[in-house]
């Protein structure tokens, strides 16, 4: 692991981004959003997704000109279409929408259908919970075959994120949690470093849980368990439909259509606590609420209790003094686009 300054990572993103083809508006975002999630510790989806990134915009199926379109509108209600776009920018833009229009009427929804990849979701969460609001974002890919409904063993779904974030007192809270019970970056990961996972996360084809990451590159292809695992994985299952239902099912666009490329739909939902119990009730309640879980008697080996978020705060704190860490994997993978578009790399700080 090495720490590097945030303004050097941004330029690298950036000049990846529009070597790659993407205009320096729309790459400016991508790599601040890609940069932030490094500072909150999510390096799995930090910059090191510009090496997927890229030769999605070099074979065309990353869109780089335009923008999204407004299918409809009803005011509280809105249905996008993000022409496979970079998700980080069709989100930046849908999480404005959706806030202005939260502080109006209370509650905001857009469906977005064929974005591009959108990234770590409580990086984009945390935009509005930062500005006093609610945000319930959740996405998947119809293209996506990783993991398979309980009971059966022919990947049919994506990790099927989910994420909501508020306002907690000293930080946002964020909730950020597939509904697998890992990722495709860390099954990457472990298939690049030669390892096994230490739980059976994976399902063979034949059934079989094992820590065998391999799984998914074999014919038949395995998958990756839903959160509950072999035995409880039937509320990982639940998360997963739910999130279908909203990205797919509202944004009326998915497996139905069975898109052959890597792509997103997102849910996102904003809502104004001012316009419920008034911010002030809110937060009184958030505040305790979390105050009592921190005060719990520790676990031995597994306490004190961690609100979702505080481990997000700690790093960007760490990331705002020392620099923004990075491990060696996300380092090899970075530093190999670099010396392809002929970039110079960043000096580690000491
Ligand atoms: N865009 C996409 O398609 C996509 C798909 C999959 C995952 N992702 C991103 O990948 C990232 C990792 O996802 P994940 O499911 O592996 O998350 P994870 O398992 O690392 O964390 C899940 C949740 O648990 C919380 N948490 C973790 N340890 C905790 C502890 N000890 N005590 C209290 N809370 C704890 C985290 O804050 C988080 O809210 C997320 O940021 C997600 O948005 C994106
Ligand atoms: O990489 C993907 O296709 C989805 C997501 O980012 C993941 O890590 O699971």
């Amino acid at each position: 692991m090495q720490r590097f300054a945030r303004d050097d990572l941004f330029d690298l993103a950036h000049s990846l981004l529009t070597g790659g083809g993407l205009d320096p508006e729309k790459a400016r975002v991508v790599a601040d959003l890609l940069i932030r999630t490094d500072e909150l510790g999510v390096t799995t989806h930090g910059i090191s997704m510009v090496s997927y990134y890229l030769p999605e915009l070099a074979s065309g199926r990353m869109t780089s000109d335009g923008r999204h379109e407004v299918v409809t509108d009803r005011g509280a209600t809105q249905v996008w279409d993000g022409n496979y776009l970079p998700g980080h920018w069709v989100m930046t833009h849908a999480l404005d929408a959706a806030m202005a229009r939260a502080r109006d009427t209370g509650i905001a929804a857009i469906a977005i259908r064929r974005s591009h990849h959108i990234g770590c979701l409580s990086t984009l969460t945390r935009i509005a919970a930062l500005q006093g609001q609610i945000c319930y974002i959740a996405t998947s890919d119809p293209s996506g075959q990783w993991v398979a409904p309980y009971g059966g063993v022919e990947p049919l779904l994506t990790p099927n994120p989910w994420a909501i974030g508020y306002p907690g007192g000293d930080h946002p809270v964020l909730i950020d949690t597939c509904a697998s019970i890992t990722t495709v970056s860390k099954v990457r990961e472990h298939i690049n470093s030669g390892t096994q996972f230490a739980h059976p996360w994976m399902l063979d084809a034949e059934g079989n849980a094992t820590t065998d990451p391999n799984v998914v590159n074999a014919t038949p292809k395995g998958s990756i368990l839903p959160v509950g695992g072999m035995d409880h994985g039937h509320k990982g299952f639940a998360m997963s439909l739910m999130v279908e239902m909203l990205t797919q099912g509202l944004s009326g666009h998915g497996r139905v259509e069975a898109p052959d490329r890597w792509g997103a739909n997102v849910f996102l939902q904003v809502m104004d606590p001012a316009a419920f119990a008034g911010a002030g009730a809110f937060e009184a309640q958030v505040d305790h609420l979390n105050a009592a879980c921190r005060d719990s008697t520790p676990v031995p080996g597994r306490g004190p209790v961690r609100i979702p978020g505080d481990r997000a705060a700690s790093a960007m704190a760490a990331a705002e003094t020392q620099g923004i860490a990075l491990p060696d994997e996300v380092l090899t993978r970075i530093r190999n686009c670099a010396q392809t578009a002929g970039l110079g790399f960043p000096a580690a700080l000491a």
